[in-house]
Parts: structure tokens; C-alpha cells; sequence
């Protein structure tokens, strides 16, 4: 797997995570919705210099330019709920991308230490030589990245596929590489060092969902 850490270099992505991390800053739910927006919107930009591109005629009102544009066909699919904003942001800049919506999310059992994914919702067009953009802003444990891959898998075979994400545990992201082709490239914001014993990442942000959505009942 290609792994893109696109904070190793200094930019003004840093003050986007910070403000997510940021225990004070992230009680606004609507800042932090808009930031993990512009994560994707920086995170999606980073992308699209390695798509491909074909030369196209403009006519301006005064003459002609030729441009190089995305020849991909795009589908960008993220797993809800802490995915929306991502999204958002990844379609902000990828205006004609066909789009997929699938659920996941983590089932505690009773000890609260292990739990299972649970896909419930999948709404996806045909993935067949696509361009297939697969986004989640928290990558932990892994665990939901490989089972929405598997659970989007009777819907074709993508050309290539390009995995996004905010912050992810080293762990997690082994365990991913593990499970997708090494030419998979996985474009995130931050690499953190470890999980806790119930899987949030550490230093993490928290619960991405929570923070933009609202605490869920669990049930
Ligand atoms: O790598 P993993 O260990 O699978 O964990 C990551 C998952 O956890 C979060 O979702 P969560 O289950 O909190 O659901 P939510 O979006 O409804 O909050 C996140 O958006 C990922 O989908
Ligand atoms: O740290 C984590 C792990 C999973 N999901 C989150 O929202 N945060
Ligand atoms: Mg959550």
C-alpha cells in the first residue's frame, strides 16, 4: 500500500487537525464538521495530482487554451456516520464523482472491550473500472475499512483505489495493508502512536461521530 502522510510536511493542514484534537476547540460541532470538510478538500487535492489527465480545448471569450482535466471516473463512497463531513469535502472538489453511502458502525459487546462491525445500509453504484475513493476520518482498529471494502465488493472491480482518512493508529493502518492490494494508496492526515483498550485512537480526537453528530444512544 502507498501511504500518503500528507502532515509531513509542514502546511496549513496543521491548524485543521490541531483545531480537531483540540479538546476546547472541538465543542463546536459546526467548526469541527467544517474542518474535517477541509481535511478532505486538502486530502482530495493531494489526490488529484496522481489521477489521470487528457488535454482539453477551452474557448475563452478572446481565444483558445488547451488544459489537462481528471480523466477518472470517480466514486466516492464513505461510511456513515463520521464520514458525511469527509465527504462533503472530498465532493467539494471532485464535482462530478458518482457517490456511495455505506454504514458501519462499532457494536460493543457487553465487556465494552471487543466489538464487531455491523454494515447495515449500502447504497452504491457500479464500481467496475472506477476510480473508487473509499473515505472514513477514523482509521483505529481498521476493522471498519476492510469490511466496507468486502461489503462493496459485488458491485464491480475498481481500476484503483484510493483509501482517505484523518487519523489513523499504526495498527490499524498495518492491519489494512494487510487486507487491500499494494497498490491501494491510503491518503490521511495524521499517523498516530497507538489504541487504547477500547479501540479510540491515542492521542486521537475522541469519537469523530459524536463530535459531529451528537452522542447515540447505545442500545
Ligand atoms: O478502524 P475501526 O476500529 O473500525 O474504527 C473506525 C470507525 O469508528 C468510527 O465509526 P463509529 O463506529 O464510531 O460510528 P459513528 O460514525 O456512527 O460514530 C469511524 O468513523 C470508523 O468507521
Ligand atoms: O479513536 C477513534 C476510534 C474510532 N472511532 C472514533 O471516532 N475515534
Ligand atoms: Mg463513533
Amino acid at each position: 500500500m502507498n501511504i500518503h502522510n500528507i502532515s509531513e510536511k509542514n502546511s496549513v493542514l496543521n491548524t485543521f487537525i490541531s483545531e480537531i484534537r483540540n479538546v476546547n476547540i472541538q465543542k463546536d460541532s459546526m467548526r469541527f464538521r467544517r474542518n474535517i470538510e477541509r481535511i478532505g478538500e486538502v486530502l482530495g487535492y493531494e489526490m488529484s495530482k496522481t489521477l489521470n489527465y487528457k488535454t482539453d480545448t477551452i474557448e475563452t471569450p478572446l481565444g483558445h487554451c488547451d488544459i489537462n482535466l481528471i480523466e477518472n471516473n470517480i466514486v466516492l463512497c464513505s461510511v456513515l456516520r463520521a464520514g458525511v463531513p469527509l465527504h462533503n469535502g472530498l465532493l467539494n472538489y471532485f464535482d462530478t464523482a458518482e457517490n456511495g453511502f455505506i454504514s458501519a458502525y462499532r457494536h460493543h459487546k457487553e465487556n465494552l472491550k471487543s466489538f464487531e462491525i455491523i454494515v447495515e445500509y449500502l447504497a452504491c453504484p457500479n464500481l467496475e473500472n472506477k476510480t473508487l475513493i473509499l473515505a472514513d476520518p477514523m482509521l483505529a482498529t481498521g476493522q471498519s475499512m476492510v469490511t466496507t471494502f468486502e461489503a462493496l465488493k459485488p458491485f464491480g472491480t475498481p481500476k484503483e483505489i484510493h483509501l482517505v482518512s484523518v487519523i489513523g493508529a499504526q495498527e490499524g493502518i498495518d492491519f489494512v495493508e494487510k487486507h487491500f492490494d499494494s497498490k491501494t494508496n491510503l491518503w490521511i492526515a495524521a499517523i498516530d502512536e497507538k489504541l487504547n483498550d477500547k479501540g479510540y485512537i491515542i492521542p486521537g480526537l475522541g469519537d469523530a461521530g459524536d463530535l459531529s453528530f451528537g452522542e447515540k444512544l447505545q442500545k
